[in-house]
């Protein structure tokens, strides 16, 4: 069963409301390449989401960084699933590199923000990947492995299938440096192997995985002509329209 490739920008603490606005406004003047076979998507910050939602073309699908695993209650500064789905949210990235190591984000409360993602009925992208440290001394997939247990934990095989994996090397993150093609195929490729084990095999080839770390235009079919690798989720050259579509072009190339 073909997985369909998904493209999905993370934005990160970047981009107000009137940038959102020209960013849309751009990209729908080039909607010719988003392909039909293709989903994408764009993890914005929550300020932009309404406009992006009511301006971004339709093929476009409406991300959120980062939610609260409550529905509701005193949590200053936070932000609740129902919140997020009133505004079209379908995507959410839970334990992304920055919220693990800037903001403290355990694998426990990363767990149970997934759970509270898919219990709202949006999809959870889990991100997951090993720092320097642990690249150098051969613990990738050990890191890799113990934090799709803890983030999928309490999920049913059919949930697990719903959801999507994003494998980002914290040292690729940002830094102009990528994992190889080739080492990014065998990480993605284990993590489908944990999933088939601690679950089933259905799950494991249906749930989609995704490479990140320093994606751009240039690079990006050399991820998605790989096996085990669906998709890309992409930051800095996800920021720019043009950048988007072309990445866009590409990865309808790398799956034709
Ligand atoms: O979520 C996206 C990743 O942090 C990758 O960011 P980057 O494409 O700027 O390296």
């Amino acid at each position: 069963m073909a997985r369909t490739p998904l493209l999905m920008g993370n934005w990160k603490m970047y981009k107000t409301v009137g940038e959102s606005r020209s960013f849309a406004e751009s990209l729908a003047k080039q909607s010719a390449a988003l392909g039909a076979s293709v989903e994408y998507a764009v993890c914005a910050p929550f300020t932009t989401l309404h406009v992006l939602r009511v301006m971004l073309p339709s093929q476009v699908k409406i991300g959120a960084q980062n939610v609260y695993p409550e529905k509701e209650g005193a949590f200053t500064g936070e932000i609740a699933p129902p919140m997020l789905v009133e505004f079209g949210t379908q995507y959410v990235l839970a334990g992304h590199s920055e919220r693990r190591t800037l903001f403290g984000e355990t694998d426990d409360l990363i767990g149970r923000k997934v759970r509270a993602i898919v219990d709202h009925g949006m999809r959870a992208v889990l991100c997951v990947g090993e720092n320097l440290t642990e690249k150098e001394s051969g613990q990738t997939n050990a890191v890799v492995a113990g934090q799709v247990i803890a983030g999928l934990a309490s999920l049913s095989a059919s949930q697990v299938a719903e959801s999507v994996v994003a494998y980002e090397p914290v040292w690729a993150i940002g830094s102009g440096k990528t994992a190889t093609p080739e080492d990014a195929q065998s990480v993605a490729s284990e993590i489908r192997k944990l999933i088939s084990e601690k679950y089933d095999a259905s799950a494991a080839e249906k749930v989609r995985i995704l490479y990140g770390g320093s994606v751009k235009p240039n690079n990006i079919a050399s991820f998605l002509s790989q096996p085990d690798i669906d998709g890309a989720l992409v930051g800095g050259a996800s920021l720019d329209a043009t950048s988007f579509a072309d990445m866009a072009k590409a990865v309808g190339g790398a799956q034709a």
